[in-house]
């Protein structure tokens, strides 16, 4: 059996592949693969392992319709046509829970940074802008004791609001399509409306995964109705905001700062008027970026993979109902 990788994984993965009796590709170039590369090579493999941005749309799986299993190497599957691919009954598998703590972790860096102008002031260092440090220079915003907003509170929110809890003792209020029983007992979590989400947060933290319904959700109508002293912060995709709007609201003072892991496009250029604000802080999609989490995730994908070209379930599937 061949499987075809679109980026270097974790060696621990390969093993467990080659232990497994298959024989693994791997794209080498630092480079995306284009969509007529990735067809060619699946043209000659049985099961695909995507790590990276690569879009697996309706034409690419009509054509490589032979694919035993997909496997992600991330727990978001945006960039997956779902409902084609169990058209044509290729299982979908991605990398859930191991990779929630960094996720947080780097949500939560996020909020610290911007709450502190941390980047702009390690920018002003290097420019040679030390300054004076007089007692209302420099002035950040306290985040002890209040209110996070969690768009989409699943398990990398879950995380998100146990650090923020911990560490600043903060009032965790949430907005879901459903209600998060586990997290209401476990911290307190109180579940609002969405426009209750904007009106109340003082730090506001997307955690939902890229669809129909949360594609641009933060755009200029959103953040008008969020409080004036607002962080926002987005390290679930950058699709859930509108960057342009972003841009005015923050030179608006329609919020006070904004924290991205993700943006919309990705890569952002550097002429971006956000890396240049105060109160931004951008850091370039690194969310599960740790050599434990990646290792942990290649793992799963290699696990998945290794059910799938043995016709077993996949242990995280997308979409189960490929089963039925
Ligand atoms: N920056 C990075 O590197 C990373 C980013 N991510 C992103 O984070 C996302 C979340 O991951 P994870 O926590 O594991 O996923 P989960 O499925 O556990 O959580 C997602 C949550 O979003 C909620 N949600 C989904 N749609 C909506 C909606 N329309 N309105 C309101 N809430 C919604 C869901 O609740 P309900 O169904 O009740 O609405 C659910 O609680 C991923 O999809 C991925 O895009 C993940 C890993 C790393
Ligand atoms: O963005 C990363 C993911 O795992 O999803």
């Amino acid at each position: 059996m061949k499987l075809f990788v679109t980026r270097a994984i974790a060696p621990e993965a390969l093993q467990l592949l080659q232990d497994a009796g298959i024989e693994v590709t791997q794209w080498q170039e630092q480079r995306e693969l284009e969509p007529e590369e990735l067809i060619g090579h699946c043209m000659n493999h049985h099961a695909l392992l995507v790590a990276g941005k690569s879009k697996i749309d309706r034409q690419f799986l009509s054509i490589c319709h032979h694919l035993k299993v997909i496997a992600l190497h991330s727990v978001g599957y945006d960039n997956v046509d779902v409902p084609a691919a169990t058209e044509h009954g290729i299982p979908i598998g991605n990398t859930p829970g191991v990779l929630s703590a960094a996720t947080a972790e780097t949500a939560f860096l996020l909020m610290m940074a911007v709450s502190r102008k941390a980047f702009y002031m390690h920018r002003r260092i290097l420019n040679g802008e030390w300054g004076f440090t007089a007692p209302m220079d420099n002035l950040g915003i306290s985040l002890q004791g209040k209110t996070l907003g969690i768009f989409g509170l699943g398990k990398i929110g879950m995380e998100m609001a146990r650090k923020s809890i911990a560490v600043y003792d903060m009032k965790v209020i949430y907005h879901n399509r459903h209600r998060n029983e586990e997290a209401e007992q476990t911290y307190g979590a109180e579940y609002v409306s969405f426009e209750e989400l904007l009106s109340r947060s003082d730090v506001l933290s997307v955690h939902a995964g890229l669809s129909s319904e949360t594609k641009e959700k933060f755009n200029t109508d959103a953040f008008r109705k969020m409080k004036k002293e607002a962080i926002f912060i987005n390290a679930a995709r950058g699709g859930i905001h509108n960057e342009k709007d972003l841009v005015t609201a923050l030179n608006n003072g329609l919020i006070w700062g904004a924290g991205l892991d993700v943006t919309n496009p990705e890569p952002m250029q550097p002429d971006n008027p956000l890396l240049t604000m105060p109160t931004v802080a951008v850091l370039p999609h690194i969310g599960s970026a740790t050599v434990e989490t990646r290792t942990a995730m290649a793992e799963i994908a290699a696990r998945n993979i290794i059910a799938g070209l043995r016709g077993e379930r996949l242990p995280h599937a997308v979409n189960p109902e490929v089963y039925n």
